[in-house]
């Protein structure tokens, strides 16, 4: 369920009719639901509430615009961030920096010491030398960073295979068979304050089943830490909840997933953290485009909009179905291709899809573009970086501009020996 709907036969976001902001502000542009993204940090919070010690991090890198930031901030969300970038950007939004955890598999020496400047609640270390570095780097500042191990579960998240996290094959985590071995080296340095484990198996996940393997084989984990003598007090569960792209997907609602940790980990005596992104995000932005052509072919007519792989990469990148849907369906339907201007066959949002009629001029909408939409958008082919609304009822603001090439260009310099 979103905020995205048809009424009087054209699509409005909450109360705005798209047509409105497709003219205001010009397309293609991402439009966001404040109502959605509200609606999902309170289901997701919902779900857990079995669960006694919980502390939600927002993972930004699936929309990070400081409005967004902010309103998950006032949910009473922190964040997941997995870069110096990120972590300013959750600062900058009003997050409190001991509700941020710090996550990436490269953190930098100088992205650990901002951390610490930062003082930020909790770094996931994914590897043993990058906790000897932080240990060096807050011990000769006399203090001692807060941290949990990630460990990799080995474990099939049953996702695309690029943004699967879990499994011995990715480069995620320590081992989980060598875990005790290196934790029990890292709880003995002097600037780090080690309070348990992480895990992450991988993204847009359908199925609870992975995720509760996965989360046996962490309980086993803390019962050994804990047997060898440390004091495991946190266990961070990572993200992953996957969202309906297409009808016939099945998400595990927060519900479903909430009990089953529930009932795993009601042993287990520690805080838990968790990391959603998508399943916050993915329903609550749609990206707003045009027709600019419609393409005659020997087998199925070339609807070419001005969105490109580009703006929405994840057709492109992983073969992700968005629903394409008009924003005045006339009722009428055709099987087309549909694709961007950008000089890539892969720029191909849908090959031979029944969608609603569409001719020159008309508007029409990618759903469910809310999460790694924007956020992965670049300005390949000198395009402009695609803007961004937030709605909220029948207002709207735009919480991104369109950044055209010509400003870009301007950031560019010719030496003068060329
Ligand atoms: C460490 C970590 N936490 C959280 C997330 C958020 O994942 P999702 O958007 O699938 O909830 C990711 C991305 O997969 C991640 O790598
Ligand atoms: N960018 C990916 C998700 C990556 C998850 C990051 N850990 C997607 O659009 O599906």
């Amino acid at each position: 369920m979103d905020h995205f709907n048809l009424r009087n036969g054209e699509l409005y976001a909450e109360d705005v009719p798209m047509a409105r902001i497709a003219a205001e502000v010009g397309t293609p542009v991402y439009i966001y639901s404040r109502a959605t993204f509200e609606r999902h940090a309170a289901a997701f919070r919902d779900g857990l509430k079995d669960c006694p010690r919980v502390h939600l991090a927002y993972a930004i890198k699936a929309n990070p615009n400081l409005a967004v930031l902010r309103l998950m901030a006032n949910a009473g969300y922190g964040a997941d961030v997995v870069s110096g970038g990120e972590l300013e950007r959750a600062l900058a939004a009003g997050m409190p920096a001991k509700d941020i955890v710090f996550s990436g598999v490269g953190k930098t020496r100088q992205e650990l010491a901002q951390g610490l400047d930062r003082g930020i609640g909790q770094f996931n270390l994914e590897l043993e030398a990058e906790g000897v570095a932080l240990s060096e780097i807050a011990a000769a500042r006399g203090q001692r960073a807060p941290c949990v191990l990630r460990v990799n579960p080995d474990v099939d998240a049953g996702t695309h295979a690029k943004i699967s996290t879990g499994k011995a094959e990715n480069k995620f985590g320590v081992a989980i068979a060598d875990a005790p071995a290196i934790y029990a080296r890292l709880a003995a340095l002097p600037g780090l304050d080690l309070r348990g484990v992480a895990s992450h198996i991988g993204s847009q996940l359908l199925s609870v089943a992975p995720m509760e393997a996965t989360y046996h084989r962490i309980g086993q984990l803390v019962a050994d830490l804990r047997a060898a003598g440390h004091a495991v007090t946190r266990v961070d569960l990572g993200g992953g909840l996957g969202v309906a792209y297409r009808a016939e997907d099945r998400p595990v609602w927060p519900d479903e997933y909430g009990a089953m940790v529930a009932r795993v980990t009601r042993d287990w005596d520690v805080e838990l953290m968790f990391e959603p992104g998508r399943v916050i995000a993915g329903n609550a932005g749609v990206l707003l485009t045009k027709v600019i052509w419609v393409k005659p072919s020997p087998a199925n007519p070339w609807v070419i909009v001005d969105a490109a792989m580009n703006d929405l990469a994840r057709p492109a990148l992983y073969d992700a179905w968005h629903d394409f849907v008009a924003v005045k369906p006339s009722g009428e339907r055709f099987v087309a291709n549909i694709a961007g201007p950008v000089c890539e066959s892969g720029d191909t949002f849908a090959k031979a899809r029944d969608i609603d009629l569409v001719k020159e001029g008309d508007l029409a909408i990618f759903r469910t573009a809310g999460a790694y939409g924007a956020t992965m958008a670049s300005t390949y082919n000198s395009r402009a970086l695609v803007p961004e609304v937030m709605v909220d009822g029948d207002r709207y603001a735009v919480v991104a501009e369109r950044i055209s090439p010509k400003t870009i260009m301007d950031e560019e310099r010719v030496p003068e020996w060329l």
